[in-house]
């Protein structure tokens, strides 16, 4: 694969390590058997035949596409006739020789035939293009169909993913092998077109050998000029032998310093997050030095994996030791031409007719061949991607629970009412380590919060507090020790009631790229839920009027009502517009190629405005929608929550801010439990039933404020730090 070195680990015998440019590849040599290593055909038989059954299903399934039906015969009969063309035009080529022959002899030209062939040839051109015509017009609504049918596998495939395991690069990998190559094709469309090809191409290559053994049987040296013509093409191809990247197990991982940093640059640069901050601190030129010193580092083995990898396997195959036959073979056909028409200069007209027709048919035939060939390679890679496209609906969530079955387990709770008297916590010798971590998170934690009672975790950044909150809402399983919800283990609960049961706001809670009234409408899922199915009838958006005066209220718990109400299009503002306007590449005050002044003023007036920019808000701002997604069900929505977890919700509030919430939740809590992870002390602590003072993934010192100020311990140290701040 490269000329780099081979390492071989004591420890890992069966892992090979190859320095592929900047990249460190390790594979797993036992996971592809010898025979797939020497001959790639190999592992293209083993793919084809593993995903046979998923490409019976996927026909299946497209036939079940009340639309497609019809379509795919219509595509089948085309694709059908269209690969008899060549074969047809190759006939009337043969019939072309046999007039030059007859010419020739005796110096005679059958006038009707040449004309029946020449209509013939005609005709054949025309339903040719005809077909071509009609293939396209099929295979566009049959392709939308089937594209927007797959984009909902998909979209379901990726809904049920859990964090741990969406986060696994190897599960990003095998979702990103199943997904269409490019925007404008779909994963089973593309394994329907390249089997039909394959097979189109089967039939084009029986119907045009037998017309090339026709042609052939009467002329003296085509033999001779057919084989030269067909060992030239066959020494042209160069085989990439890739299979061990495709099927077998492996790892590429680079430590190179340079090209780390050149790709980070090309982040930083081009990616408009980082804008403010280069133009503000003028970094563009420093910038642009360091990715130009870098780059030239590297600039040899520089490249995304594939690419280098692909690079190395050409330029490796690119001058064998048949180049050499190559060229040698490349005129054979000529000199052999060349020597019958000295021999006899009687036949020049049909040698010349014989010798075009010969070589390139025999290379068209060559070509087919070696392409139907190929295609095995390329149809083993379409026909994986629709397993694989069958096989991410299926992939194992790490969290121990069954995505598609969330009603397993046992309910929780079970009175729903109980919910408002609030749920009761407990770790017990709690440890957990981040999937891809090597070092403890949490480590032995333990503690107890009854029902209804007020929590607050402080400590120090990366001490453990949001892991808390995290596996309290089941984002993850604890490596070691159990939790308890309402004294009954987690683990066991049916995780829909949990979820129903807790509302959160994570510190990296997100905003949705959808409009603020659904970023907010979000927080209620149980009556988006019931709105969503009596709006299938009626086709309207799952958040309809009658929700907005829940919404509004949440946003004014939130503190988000009044700048909301502000912006111009309000609720319908999108915070981050996930479809833009396109504008043609000429900036406003430029001129264009005409000479012509860009001005996009007018244009815009009349389209009534573009969304070219995304809503500006502030970081406060943006953090009290994600409060009001909060409030939406713990306190406006009738289905109550029994637990309110709450990391940093302040962290970008002012102090005013932070005060009217912290009063707003204790007075709209009721009895619910409640628990805060926060950096700051005061307003909350004091008022907690308890108080959890972390520190490197332990909880160190815990009690209710009078007694962690008893203790004088790290608590109270802190605590009269901040309290000094505003003496
Ligand atoms: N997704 C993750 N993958 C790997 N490690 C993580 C992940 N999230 C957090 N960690 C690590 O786990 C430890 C605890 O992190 P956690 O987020 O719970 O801290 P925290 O106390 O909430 O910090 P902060 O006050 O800064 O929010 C840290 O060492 C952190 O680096």
């Amino acid at each position: 694969m490269s000329k780099s070195k081979k390492k071989s680990f004591k420890k890992y015998p069966n892992i090979k390590h190859t320095k592929v440019g900047v990249w460190d590849l390790y594979e797993d040599t036992a996971a592809i058997p010898p025979s797939a290593r020497i001959w790639p055909g190999f592992s293209s038989g083993m793919v084809i035949v593993k995903a046979a059954p998923y490409v019976w299903r996927m026909i299946k399934d497209v036939a079940s596409i009340r639309e497609c039906w019809s379509l795919l015969l219509g595509y089948l009969a085309v694709e059908f006739m269209a690969c008899l063309m060549p074969a047809l035009s190759l006939y009337y080529s043969g019939q072309l020789i046999s007039i030059v022959q007859t010419a020739v002899d005796h110096r005679k030209v059958d006038t009707s035939l040449l004309m029946r062939v020449a209509v013939g040839n005609m005709v054949a051109s025309l339903a040719s293009r005809t077909l071509q015509y009609a293939q396209q017009r099929i295979a566009t609504p049959l392709h939308l169909h089937i594209k927007a049918y797959y984009s909902v596998h998909i979209f379901h495939a990726m809904s049920r993913l859990d964090v741990p395991t969406f986060e696994d690069p190897a599960v990003q990998r095998q979702i990103e092998l199943s997904l269409p190559r490019h925007a404008h094709s779909s994963t089973a469309f593309d394994a329907v077109t390249a089997s039909l090809r394959v097979i189109t191409t089967a039939i084009q290559l029986i119907s045009q050998f037998t017309i090339l053994l026709n042609v052939l049987q009467d002329q003296p040296d085509g033999l001779l000029l057919a084989i030269f013509s067909f060992a030239h093409a066959f020494f042209q191809r160069t085989e990439v032998n890739m299979s061990s990247i495709q099927h077998g197990i492996w790892v590429a991982s680079t430590k190179n310093e340079d090209y780390i940093r050149t790709e980070g640059l090309k982040r930083a640069i081009g990616n408009p997050a980082h804008r403010k901050e280069i133009v503000a601190a003028g970094l563009g030129a420093y910038l642009l030095e360091e990715y130009r010193h870098a780059l030239s580092r590297i600039a040899d083995k520089t490249g995304d994996f594939f690419e280098v990898l692909d690079t190395q396997a050409r330029l490796k195959d690119g001058f064998s030791k048949f180049t050499i036959f190559q060229e040698i073979l490349r005129g054979l056909p000529e000199i052999i031409f060349t020597l019958r028409a000295v021999q006899k200069p009687s036949t020049i007209p049909l040698s010349l007719v014989s010798l075009n027709l010969i070589t390139q048919t025999t290379k068209a035939f060559t070509f087919q061949a070696f392409s139907l060939y190929d295609d095995t390679g390329a149809i083993a890679d379409k026909l994986n991607a629709v397993r694989l496209l069958y096989k991410i609906i299926k992939i194992p969530n790490r969290v121990n629970i069954d995505y598609d079955s969330p009603y397993l387990g046992t309910s929780f709770p079970e009175e729903n009412s109980s919910l408002s008297m609030g749920v009761s916590v407990e770790f017990r010798d709690v440890s957990f380590i981040y999937p891809g971590s090597t070092s403890y998170a949490l480590k032995n934690v333990s503690f107890k919060l009854g029902k209804g009672q007020l929590c607050v975790i402080v400590g120090n950044n990366g001490s453990g507090k949001s892991t808390i909150l995290k596996l309290i809402s089941r984002l993850y399983d604890p490596a070691e020790g159990q939790i308890l919800i309402n004294d009954i283990d987690i683990r066991t609960l049916r995780l829909s009631d949990l979820r129903r049961a807790i509302s959160v706001l994570f510190q990296d809670y997100t905003l949705f790229p959808l409009s603020i009234r659904d970023n907010i409408a979000l927080g209620d899922l149980p009556s988006l839920m019931s709105s969503s199915e009596s709006c299938i009838s009626s086709s309207s958006s799952s958040t309809t009027k009658s929700d907005l005066s829940k919404i509004r209220l949440a946003a004014k718990l939130g503190g988000a009502a009044s700048f909301i109400e502000r912006l111009p299009e309000g609720y319908d503002t999108y915070l981050d517009k996930p479809v833009q306007d396109y504008f043609s590449p000429v900036p406003d005050g430029s001129k264009n190629v005409f000479g012509r002044l860009v001005d996009y003023g007018s244009i815009k007036g009349a389209m009534g405005g573009t969304s070219e920019h995304n809503r500006g808000l502030s970081g406060g701002q943006m953090q009290r929608i994600a409060l009001s997604r909060t409030f939406m069900r713990s306190v406006v929505s009738e289905d109550a929550v029994g637990m309110l977890l709450f990391d940093e919700p302040s962290a970008s509030l002012d102090p005013t801010a932070e005060h009217d919430l912290f009063e707003r939740l204790r007075k709209l809590r009721g009895s619910k439990t409640m628990i805060f992870s926060s950096h700051r002390f005061g307003n909350l602590t004091r008022h907690a039933d308890l108080i959890l003072y972390m520190h490197e993934s332990a909880v160190v010192e815990e009690g209710r404020h009078d007694e962690l100020l008893k203790k004088e311990g790290e608590y109270a140290r802190i605590w009269m730090l901040q309290a000094q701040a505003f003496l």
